[in-house]
Parts: C-alpha cells; sequence; structure tokens
C-alpha cells in the first residue's frame, strides 16, 4: 500500500557547489529523500562522495562559500527559505548533527560535566542546579554509563574512543532533538565498541522515538540497524530503498559490489 503520511523530513534536488580558489566543486547534485518518523537511513558511498556535505546542507552547517540549491521540507516546513535566525529553533533542537570525530567535537579543556551541564541548561533555561545534574547523570545512564559520578570529572582525552562518542550521543540527547545525523559515529572505533555503538543507537531510537540518519562508508555496520539505505557516488543518490530490498535486489553496480564485499567479509 502506497505511504500517504507526509515525511519527517524532505530533501528535494539538493545540490551543492564549492567555489574555491582553486575552481568550482560540485559536491553533491540532485538529491533527494524522503524520510518518516522513526525511520532508520543509512547514507553509504565511498569517500568524497558527498555523503557529509549533503547532510551538512539540511542542518546548514557548511561554510558561506558553499551554493546550496533545492529544498528541505521538515514537517512541511520549507527549512531552505528560512533566515539564520528562523532556521535557529530547527538546529540542534529538532535536527542534530552529530560531528564524526568525537575527540574534536569536545572541547578538550572542559571536564564532561561543564560540557553536560552546559548544554542541558541551554535547552532547560528553567532547571536549576539539582535538576541539572540529576539530568546529566540520566543522560549519561541512558548511553550506558554506570559510574556517573567518575565519569561526569573525566576531561576528553581521559575517555576511549567508545566512551567520547558514547557522551556525544549523550550531549546530542539533552537537545533533544527529532532527528537524529550520525556523521561516521563508529569510524573512530574497534570492531566491539562499533557494535556497541550501533547498538545504542537502535535502541535510542527506539526509547526516545529519534529518527536516525547515519552516514557511513560500512554498508556491513549500517544494514545492522538501518531500515532503509541511501547509496552515494560521486555527488548524488544512484540508488536508496528499504534494507531488505536493497539487500535482495541491488539494482546498481556499485551497490552490488558493497554487497559483495560485505557478504565476503562475513565469511
Ligand atoms: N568546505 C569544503 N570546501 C570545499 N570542498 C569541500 C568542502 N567540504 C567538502 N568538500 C568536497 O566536497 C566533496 C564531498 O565531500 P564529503 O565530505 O561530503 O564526502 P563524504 O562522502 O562525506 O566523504 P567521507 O566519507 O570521506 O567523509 C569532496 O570532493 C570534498 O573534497
Amino acid at each position: 500500500m502506497e505511504q500517504s503520511l507526509t515525511p519527517l523530513l524532505a530533501i528535494n534536488n539538493l545540490s551543492v557547489t564549492f567555489e574555491t580558489h582553486h575552481g568550482r566543486i560540485q559536491a553533491s547534485h540532485h538529491v533527494s529523500l524522503s524520510i518518516n518518523q522513526q525511520e532508520i537511513w543509512g547514507i553509504v558511498g565511498e569517500s568524497g562522495s558527498g555523503k557529509s556535505v549533503s547532510m551538512m546542507a539540511v542542518t546548514r552547517l557548511l561554510p558561506e562559500y558553499a551554493d546550496v540549491s533545492g529544498s528541505i521540507l521538515y514537517k512541511n516546513i520549507d527549512l531552505s527559505v528560512l533566515s539564520n535566525r528562523q532556521f535557529h529553533p530547527y538546529r540542534g533542537r529538532k535536527i542534530l548533527y552529530l560531528f564524526q570525530d568525537p575527540l574534536t567535537a569536545l572541547n578538550p579543556y572542559f571536564r564532561i560535566k561543564n560540557q553536560l551541564y552546559e548544554t542541558i541548561k541551554l535547552h532547560h533555561a528553567h532547571y536549576d542546579k539539582d535538576q541539572i545534574s540529576q539530568h546529566a547523570h540520566h543522560l549519561l545512564e541512558k548511553v550506558g554509563f554506570n559510574e556517573t559520578t567518575r565519569i561526569l570529572h573525566l576531561y576528553p582525552h581521559q575517555c576511549s574512543g567508545g566512551m567520547r562518542q558514547r557522551i556525544l550521543i549523550a550531549l546530542a540527547l539533552a537537545c533533544n532533538p527529532e532527528i537524529l545525523i550520525a556523521d561516521e559515529p563508529t569510524s573512530a572505533l574497534d570492531a566491539i565498541s562499533a557494535a556497541q555503538i550501533m547498538r545504542l543507537l537502535h535502541t535510542l531510537q527506539q526509547t526516545e522515538r529519534l529518527t536516525l540518519i547515519i552516514i557511513s562508508h560500512d554498508i556491513s555496520i549500517l544494514c545492522s540497524i538501518a531500515t532503509h539505505i541511501a547509496v552515494f557516488q560521486k555527488g548524488t543518490i544512484i540508488e536508496q530503498g528499504s534494507c531488505k530490498t536493497l539487500i535482495n535486489a541491488a539494482q546498481h553496480t556499485y551497490t552490488q559490489q558493497l554487497l559483495d564485499a560485505m557478504h565476503r567479509m562475513q565469511i
């Protein structure tokens, strides 16, 4: 049966060009995606294929010299025509972009406590000190930490890659987003930590009713939780659809190659 619901996020004909000193770079072109509430989209493709640029355009995180065209509808509101001030309530609050490298995304000079408390304060202006503290412990528990008091007193460099990624996810949850875009959330992790982070994202998608967009060059890690996959190549989506359909009946040679590589690794 055809789904007639308004998508939560509809990206239509999105193109991004960079005007640089070395000329024009067409980073992505005619990207269209329709994402419904609580779906998990895996965005896959080789390095430089335009995955991050396309998703950063959704949250207006590109530099000023980027020329972005196309429309981005969130609950039928065209975000692309909003001024920066009008866009402010959407970025981070409705749609949050989780950056690729947790070590650079966290401030090295501040304890986890300061960073988490500041974010909670920003999003819960009416909270008093005790409520902020309680919420911080609660968020750290949600992302799988037991010794939350100890974690709060650490600096980022005192945490492992997996811990840092969990802390970033806790910071993201403090913003209470509806759509979480996670850019390569497992790229710096060993296989076991990577699987744990994917499991955590899957759990949070259900408990927090999140809609997830996960960018990765690794289709096997995406297939572990994604409901849908979009395959990028040379700045455009060459194939997209439900994960099941894609695995069973990939149409494009490049998708087939990605899947073959995944199957070979599973032997
Ligand atoms: N700020 C920028 N200025 C100029 N060109 C850029 C900028 N950011 C990205 N690009 C270019 O846009 C293209 C797409 O980059 P993008 O980061 O989206 O690729 P990707 O598929 O996410 O790759 P990766 O998996 O390596 O992160 C690349 O050619 C890249 O060099």
